[in-house]
């Protein structure tokens, strides 16, 4: 008999949601940097075994809003508790708790139900800060299951599916068996820009910046993808600097990304990417929907 099992992952920004996806899917469905808050909107991962889909959705870190962008983000993440099966809430090996960390902790005590997975354990050595760590976790008693894994070199991660099953539904599947995301190709190959936009500049930008695929069409003779991507900034002074000097800059982002959508669509891709101007898009609710940050 067929069985869904929906997941939540929460936690912290940068404490390795993304990373844990991708794992588990074994595909890059979710972007991942080392700057916090990387993910923006609720992304699905799709994994089928057998009889049982797993479908995980990979929220925005939670912590305190600053504009309207980063409200609705929040809203994403508490918005995703009430729709699932079984809640994964990850954390850093050791280090003191945040207080959007309690938050989120004191709303599964009155919730639930949730497995705590203590991540990154790859960068720890003292075995007692784990142990500490882990002591302190179940103590909040909200948790049926602590486990440590790394979303890095993937000690642990199998073992999250067997845990995860017994909370499924059965029932027919809601995503084709070999899909690995909901996630349009289009908004895949935009994030995927956006990843490079991050990681190659210089950190007051690229939080203020969007990707929006304005054209994705195959060539009808040849197995080639044209697309055209538009990269809003808010600033002129940003547009030159994600240009660069001679256009070097973009061309970095562009031929990075160009690799790893060829990657993904198994297709040769002409990528062209264009930088536009759109001063405060992160606080005007029109651009918001046109950019794709819908409501939850
Ligand atoms: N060493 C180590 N690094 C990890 C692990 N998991 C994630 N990271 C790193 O931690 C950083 C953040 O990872 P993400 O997966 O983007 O974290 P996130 O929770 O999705 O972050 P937001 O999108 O900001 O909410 C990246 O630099 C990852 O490479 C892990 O198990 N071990």
């Amino acid at each position: 008999m067929p069985s869904s099992v929906f997941v939540a992952l929460v936690g912290r920004p940068n404490v390795g949601k993304s990373s844990l996806t991708n794992y588990l899917v074994g595909e890059k469905v979710a972007i991942v940097t080392k700057k916090p808050q990387t993910t923006r909107s609720r992304i699905t991962g799709v994994i089928t075994k057998g009889p049982v889909q797993y479908v995980l959705m990979d929220t925005p870190g939670i912590h305190k809003a600053h504009n309207k962008l980063d409200a609705r983000m929040t809203q994403t993440a508490a918005a995703s508790l009430k729709d699932v099966d079984v809640t994964m809430m990850l954390f850093e090996p050791e280090g003191e708790l945040t207080d959007s960390e309690l938050t989120m902790i004191k709303a599964l005590q009155k919730g639930g139900p949730a497995i705590a997975v203590i991540n990154k354990v790859d960068l720890l050595d003292s075995f007692a800060a784990l142990e500490q760590r882990k002591r302190q976790v179940a103590d909040f008693r909200c948790f049926d299951a602590v486990v440590t894994v790394s979303a890095k070199d993937g000690t642990g991660c199998e073992e999250l599916f067997t845990l995860l099953k017994p909370y499924g539904n059965e029932g027919p599947h809601y995503f084709d068996d070999d899909a690995f995301t909901d996630m349009p190709e289009k908004e895949l190959v935009a994030e995927l820009v956006r990843e490079k936009a991050l990681l190659f500049m210089r950190d007051e930008i690229p939080h203020g910046i969007a990707v929006v695929v304005e054209r994705f069409k195959e060539r009808p003779d040849k197995d080639l993808i044209d697309i055209d991507v538009d990269i809003y900034c808010e600033r002129k002074s940003h547009k030159g600097m994600i240009i660069g000097k001679g256009g070097q800059m973009l061309k970095k982002i562009a031929s990075a990304a160009r690799m790893d959508i060829e990657e993904l669509l198994g297709v040769k891709v002409n990528l062209q990417c264009w930088v536009k101007v759109r001063e405060d898009w992160r606080d005007n609710e029109n651009l918001l929907n046109t950019l794709g940050f819908a409501k939850p």
